[in-house]
């Protein structure tokens, strides 16, 4: 298929997820200002991102970092190219997010380890599909959209390997409740071509590719290759954030997510067409990393000369 994707002299569309504003930050130790947030949305949305995920409404018990969800989904200047879902764990996260009156997209997530679910959403694999179905069928009355994850779906940081049919089973019950896409989620990148090649094989049986989306962190520098292993099983849509920032508050261990930057070359490399422009990426992460004190995590990033 790679071959095949070489020689072709059009270029086929890649959808990148920008989630580096939600996944990203979700773990960082100090507070980001609010401002800054906004800022770096609106740097994304003139970077041409088809999707930037904004923020999470979960409990500020748990995510502290997002609490202040309603002003930076407020705050931000919407582009009607771009598409700003937020994260939404129950009916009240959903409740909080329609009372914005700025949300027009969601993401549910579930996850294919029982001990982890308990750790990031207080309920095992069965309770917490259940209540991401209420979600999904209320946000679909609403006329918001859907899209659905699935996390640890080839390790867990308390159970080890997962087994891949049970994030197919997971994965078929998130499209059949409407989710219009599923991300696929290696949260604490143990992930190597070989177990996601497999994963994915599995879960293309009752899935299409055209409806499922992977998302990579980078704990083992074998992101990209998962991406590519990805590619040649037939998805065309991808999760990263800018500068590799990122990493689960409930998956000790994980590391920040692929680098946008590091995936759009490798993008632009196979011919693909994006739409996102590497230069702006590289700028807004520059600007961000010398905000935060920050150092730059992308090897394109560090390599780039602007
Ligand atoms: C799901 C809950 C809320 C259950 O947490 P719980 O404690 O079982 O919830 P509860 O229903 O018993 O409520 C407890 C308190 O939280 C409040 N509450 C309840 N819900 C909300 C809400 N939505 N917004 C604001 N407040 C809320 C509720 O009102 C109550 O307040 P109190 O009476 O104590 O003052 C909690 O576990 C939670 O928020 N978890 C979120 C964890 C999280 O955000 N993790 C990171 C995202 S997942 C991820 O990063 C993986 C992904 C997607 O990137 C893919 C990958 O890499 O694999």
């Amino acid at each position: 298929m790679l071959r095949r994707l070489l020689s072709t002299k059009k270029s086929e569309f890649f959808k990148v997820v920008e989630v580096g504003p939600r996944d990203g930050l979700q773990n960082e130790k100090v507070f980001v200002p609010t401002e800054v947030k906004v800022e770096l949305i609106d740097r994304l949305s003139d970077c041409n991102f088809k999707v930037v995920e904004s923020t999470s409404f979960v409990s500020p018990k748990w995510i502290p970092q997002m609490r202040d969800q309603v002003e930076v989904i407020n705050g931000i200047k919407k582009k009607s190219s771009v598409s700003y879902p937020v994260l939404v764990p129950n009916l009240a996260g959903l409740k909080n997010a329609l009372a914005t009156g700025s949300v027009e997209e969601i993401a549910v997530f579930g996850a294919a380890s029982d001990s982890f679910s308990k750790k990031n959403v207080n309920a095992n694999v069965e309770e917490s599909l259940q209540k991401l179905c209420d979600v999904t069928s209320a946000a679909l009355k609403e006329g918001i959209r859907v899209r659905g994850y699935v996390s640890c779906v080839v390790g867990c940081p308390y159970e080890g390997n997962i087994k891949p049919d049970i994030v197919a089973k997971v994965t078929e019950k998130l499209l059949e409740v409407g989710c219009y896409e599923v991300s696929l989620g290696d949260t604490i990148g143990v992930g190597t071509p070989g177990s996601v090649g497999k994963m994915l094989e599995t879960v293309l049986k009752s899935a299409p590719a055209e409806k499922l989306a992977v998302h990579f962190h980078d704990t083992y520098g074998q992101a990209l290759a998962n991406v590519l292993v990805s590619i040649e099983k037939g998805i065309r849509v991808a999760d990263s954030s800018l500068s590799g920032l990122g990493g689960c508050p409930y998956a000790k261990g994980a590391t920040g997510n692929l680098a946008t930057e590091d995936l759009l070359y490798m993008l632009d490399g196979l011919g693909f067409d994006t739409g996102v422009d590497l230069k702006e990426v590289i700028k807004t992460a520059n600007w961000f990393n010398e905000k935060m004190g920050r150092t730059v995590k992308s090897r394109v990033g560090a390599a780039y000369k602007l």
